[in-house]
């Protein structure tokens, strides 16, 4: 089939890439020229493992980018993949997807068949039907049921495996109103529903924007609980990792999501929590547990800066923070847990040497003036303390590179170092 996606970021160019594989073939809009000109030519516009292959085998072929809205036309279906930021007060704000919906609608307003609109982007319910859908009726001229329908269909890819994740999916959700979309966004997930055979969940609009803030929200707090437990352990001497493998062997609670550590971060737990939290206030409801998810793992960082300062006093010390973006596998750095700590670490005024396998080009253009290393060695040589933040696997190699410290203080925010007798270690689990 023909697609458009709108967005080409780290959902958008997965998805269009990936789409480009089943043997649909995809557009890609975006406002970006560079990111544009990028997929064109065969390079992928952003760090996540298999995606470079994708876009190298496709981009400028079956998968091609414009920032051309009118490019739209040609297709048959168009997903929104665009941000969902949180505003300052934690709710979301929408002006973005608004935007591409308002281009969207003036570009369907002068085609002459059926088109499918797919809502990709996480939005609370209510935000696909009552303000997009609006937007695209208002500025196309057309009727919502007849012309066009809209489509909810959230995605649950994780960063750093992004391209294996959207291939093989636990599930896929269509939330649709009517036939002709639900049957529309089945035959654009055919090929995948053959090749990995999914569960399929059909469902309406706004249970599909609810289910992907529930998927989000219940991860993000089964994370803050397993913090909250390693914290408690940490306090009796118990090991927090032993504790966590043991609950995980109850099929009810699962193996996964069970690693205790300095928190989540990344572009979509900390904001979608902050979403709906705020989302439930305006309906007159206070959300404690997911508040209080969010305020245990607002404490992490600090809890990591504490244990640091238990060993050594902060002011002019040179520490070395060893993993910048929010998780393995990506360069993004959105929320990223090491922000908090270089921040917490610049208050004290301590030096800071940051050094990350990809993600420290994005964290220069926030932190300018701290220094960046380019390999953890050079980190590590002559600080006097390390922070381990991101759970790289290169990180839990390190071993006689803590030698080259001058005082050899390691605390690690992932438990992923391996003891070694000549250093100092300390973890956030015992
Ligand atoms: N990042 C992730 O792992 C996941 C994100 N999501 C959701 O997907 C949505 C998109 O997130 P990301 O891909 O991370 O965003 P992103 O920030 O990586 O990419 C967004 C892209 O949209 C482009 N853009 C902005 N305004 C535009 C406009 N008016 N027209 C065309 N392009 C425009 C930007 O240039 C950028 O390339 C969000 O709602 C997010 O919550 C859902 C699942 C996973
Ligand atoms: O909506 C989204 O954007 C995505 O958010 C998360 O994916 P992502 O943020 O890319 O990465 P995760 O693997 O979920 O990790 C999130 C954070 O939790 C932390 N985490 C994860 C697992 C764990 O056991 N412990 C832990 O601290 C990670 O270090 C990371 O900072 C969800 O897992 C995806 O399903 C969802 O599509």
């Amino acid at each position: 089939m023909k697609l458009s996606i709108i967005g080409s970021g780290y959902v958008g160019t997965t998805v269009a890439a990936c789409f480009a594989k089943l043997g649909h073939s995809v557009t890609n809009i975006d406002i970006d020229e560079e990111i544009v000109k990028q997929i064109n030519s065969g390079t992928a516009p952003i760090h996540e493992p298999g995606l470079d292959d994708l876009v190298a085998e496709y981009g400028g072929n079956q998968l091609r980018a414009t920032t051309v809205y009118s490019a739209i036309q040609d297709t048959d279906t168009t997903f929104l993949a665009l941000p969902t930021p949180s505003r300052e007060d934690g709710s979301i704000d929408t002006s973005i997807i608004e935007a591409g919906a308002r281009s969207l609608g003036e570009t369907l307003g002068t085609k002459d068949d059926y088109h499918l609109v797919v809502v990709k982007s996480t939005v609370i319910p209510g935000t696909t039907e009552d303000v997009l859908a609006s937007i695209i009726e208002e500025t196309s001229g057309k009727t919502r049921g007849k012309h066009f329908d809209i489509a909810m269909n959230p995605e649950f890819l994780r960063e750093g495996s992004a391209v294996k994740d959207f291939l093989n999916p636990d599930k896929v959700v269509f939330g649709a109103e009517t036939k002709r979309a639900n049957e529309q966004l089945t035959e654009i997930f055919d090929p995948l529903v053959a090749k990995s055979n999914p569960a399929v969940v059909e469902t309406g609009i706004r249970e599909a924007e609810m289910i992907k803030y529930a998927n989000n929200t219940f991860l993000a707090t089964k994370v803050s609980l397993v913090n909250e437990l390693g914290n408690i352990c940490k306090e009796y001497e118990v090991d927090a990792y032993e504790v966590m493998n043991a609950i995980g062997l109850d099929e009810r609670i699962g193996e996964r999501f069970l690693r205790s550590g300095v928190g989540w971060g990344g572009s979509c737990f900390p904001k979608d929590t902050a979403a709906l939290v705020s989302a439930a206030r305006d309906k007159g409801y206070e959300p404690s547990l997911v508040e209080a998810a969010i305020e245990v793992n607002d404490k992490q960082p600090k809890r990591l800066l504490e244990l640091l300062e238990s060993h050594i006093a902060l002011p002019d010390k040179r520490i070395a923070i060893l993993g910048l973006a929010f998780k393995p596998g990506t360069d993004d750095i959105r929320n990223s847990r090491s922000i908090p700590i270089i921040e917490g670490l610049q208050n004290k005024g301590a030096q800071i040497v940051a050094y990350d396998p990809v993600a420290a080009e994005n964290m220069r253009e926030q932190f300018p003036n701290i220094e960046y290393a380019d390999t953890a060695l050079m980190a590590l040589r002559g600080a006097d303390g390390a922070l381990v933040v991101t759970d790289w696997d290169e990180f839990s190699a390190l071993d006689d590179e803590f030698e080259q410290m001058r005082n050899p203080v390691v605390v690690d925010g992932r438990r992923i170092i391996t003891h070694n007798d000549n250093i100092t270690y300390d973890g956030l689990t015992w």
